[in-house]
């Protein structure tokens, strides 16, 4: 008697763009992961060498996306978008992206998903560091009426953004208000910190109808994600409290598993 089959999938080979906090936290969870092989990691030109020596043999730093990738996940901040995502969708590469504010540029979301259509594949746009996504993309197809977010972290994880102009991040003793505006204007004023903000409007009504607070509280040591939304539905009301990275308090440690489910399902029989 035979021994039955058992089911071997293609390993998938992955192009990463970006190896700081959250890369390289990809990086080492996916050398445990079954069937992800990361095998290219594109970094700016300056940090090549540096690149390479962490990555050792197990993958190659290169300063664009191989002509052979066939698998592309972005997160390395919003200028990757434009230099390295949009040519490798034309050219058929499908992409998956965390940094999803820099679709609140002008035409490039537009321009993405014109490129997908040309190149015969697909840009995900994953829901990095929240919750609640799915239901409010699912919500959205009878009618919403309001959808409000709000974004509070420690103070730390502010610094080297313009709420530096708002106050001193060193001395605040209460939650303060950094920016009340849509969620196009967050996620252009603060790239690093309103991604989130980007993909739950982009989920639900828009950038320009999405209403964004964000908020500098040293009270709380966790990166503090609360929406309201409402609708035909009825209302999702959903706080999630993320723990940052240790490598960058703006970055919550949610945004790296993010990543790796979506690279799991990209090769699992059954996803979810
Ligand atoms: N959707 C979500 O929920 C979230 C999304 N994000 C997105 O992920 C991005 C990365 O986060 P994180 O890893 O914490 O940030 P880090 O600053 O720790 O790392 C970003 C890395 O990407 C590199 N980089 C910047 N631009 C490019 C480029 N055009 N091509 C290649 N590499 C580049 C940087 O290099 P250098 O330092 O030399 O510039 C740096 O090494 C954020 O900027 C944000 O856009 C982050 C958190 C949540
Ligand atoms: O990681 C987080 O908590 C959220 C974040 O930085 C973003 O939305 O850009």
């Amino acid at each position: 008697m035979t021994a039955p089959m058992a089911s071997q999938r293609p390993l998938q080979r992955v192009t990463l763009i970006g190896f700081g906090a959250i890369g390289q936290s990809i990086f080492q969870r996916a050398a445990q992961a079954p069937g992800v092989h990361i095998s290219h990691v594109v970094v700016p030109a300056t940090g090549l060498a540096k690149a390479q020596a962490r990555l050792g043999a197990a993958a190659t730093a290169c300063t664009a996306v191989p002509e052979d990738a066939t698998l592309v996940l972005e997160c390395a901040g919003h200028s990757a978008l434009l230099q390295h995502v949009l040519p490798a969708l034309q050219r058929g590469v499908e992409c998956a992206v965390l940094s999803i504010g820099a679709l609140a540029g002008p035409g490039l979301a537009e321009q993405l998903s014109d490129a997908a259509e040309q190149g015969g594949t697909q840009v995900h746009l994953l829901a990095g560091a929240m919750a609640g996504v799915d239901a409010l993309a699912a919500a959205r197809l009878a009618g919403l009426s309001e959808v409000c977010y709000t974004g509070r972290k420690p103070p730390a994880g502010w610094r080297d953004t313009p709420a530096e102009q708002v106050c001193d991040l060193d001395t605040i003793t209460q939650a303060t208000v950094l920016l009340d505006a849509t969620a196009r204007e967050a996620a252009q004023r603060y790239p690093k910190n309103a991604n989130v903000a980007a993909t739950l409007s982009l989920a639900g009504l828009g950038l320009d109808a999405t209403r964004v607070r964000l908020i500098a509280d040293p009270a709380v040591s966790e990166n503090i994600h609360h929406v309201v939304a409402r609708g035909e539905f009825g209302e999702i009301e959903l706080t999630l409290r993320g723990k940052p990275l240790a490598d960058n308090p703006k970055t919550s440690a949610l945004t790296v598993l993010s990543g790796l489910r979506f690279l799991h399902n990209r090769g699992a029989a059954l996803t979810l």
